[in-house]
């Protein structure tokens, strides 16, 4: 098995994937959804952790050998950094959604020196606008970001538009085909609900996954 599958194995092993289709979630950016993938759940699964950490640690040694400093995004980004951030003998940090109200009113935690080179660690990608404030955060502050490591994305035209607009690369242990996948070989997902996640996933302002079946 490939690391996308066998990490979509462990995701829905640990019933970190909510399919949802007749009662929907409401994502970050308000996207009404029949999928939730709680990446939260891998921190109470020590098994499923390690497997996500290792993950993180040789994506980032594959695809951003240069990195000096993690930064995880506020909040479920964060632990994961300080787990891979401490494996590999990193600085981490990470960044707030906005600036804190007291105290040093920062948004950017930890030391950050200009030029540093850094990898963001996002839990998952949807949109991506999460991921892309906190880069530009980061370049505001005068890092140089060299991409995104994230446990999970979605693949969406959209969040795929925004990456490549705001010029960032991101680079995912798994994604929405490989949980379709091995949920449909293992028994996790009704065929007929394959389809509405598909349509979703197409087009996720087309909202006619709902009503139909
Ligand atoms: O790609 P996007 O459309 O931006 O969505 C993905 C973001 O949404 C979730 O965070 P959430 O806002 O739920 O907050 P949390 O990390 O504090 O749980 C997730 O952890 C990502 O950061
Ligand atoms: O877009 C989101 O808010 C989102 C989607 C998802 O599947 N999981 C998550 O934690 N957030």
């Amino acid at each position: 098995m490939n690391l996308e599958r066998e990490i979509a194995h462990d995701l829905l092993s640990i019933g970190a994937v909510f399919l949802r289709p007749d009662e929907p979630f409401t994502w970050a950016s308000g996207i009404k959804s029949p999928i939730y993938c709680d990446n939260r759940l891998t921190l109470t699964a020590p098994a499923v952790r390690t497997a996500v950490e290792k993950g993180l640690v040789e994506l980032i040694r594959t695809h951003y050998p240069d990195a000096e400093v993690l930064m995880g995004t506020s909040t479920a980004g964060i632990a994961h950094a300080a787990i891979v951030g401490h494996l590999m003998d990193l600085p981490m940090g990470y960044v707030r959604s906005g600036n804190k109200d007291h105290g040093r009113q920062n948004r950017i935690e930890g030391r950050l020196e200009k030029g540093q080179k850094v990898v963001v660690v996002e839990d998952l990608i949807s949109t991506a606008g999460s991921c892309i404030e906190v880069v530009e955060a980061l370049r505001e502050a005068g890092a140089e970001v060299l991409g995104v490591a994230s446990i999970f994305t979605y693949g969406l035209q959209k969040g795929l538009d925004r990456l490549a607009a705001a010029n960032v690369v991101n680079h995912s242990l798994s994604n929405f085909d490989a949980v379709c996948e091995v949920a449909a070989e293992e028994g996790k997902i009704k065929p007929e609900d394959i389809e509405r996640l598909k349509r979703f996933r197409a087009n996720p302002s087309d909202e006619s996954w709902i009503t139909s079946k």
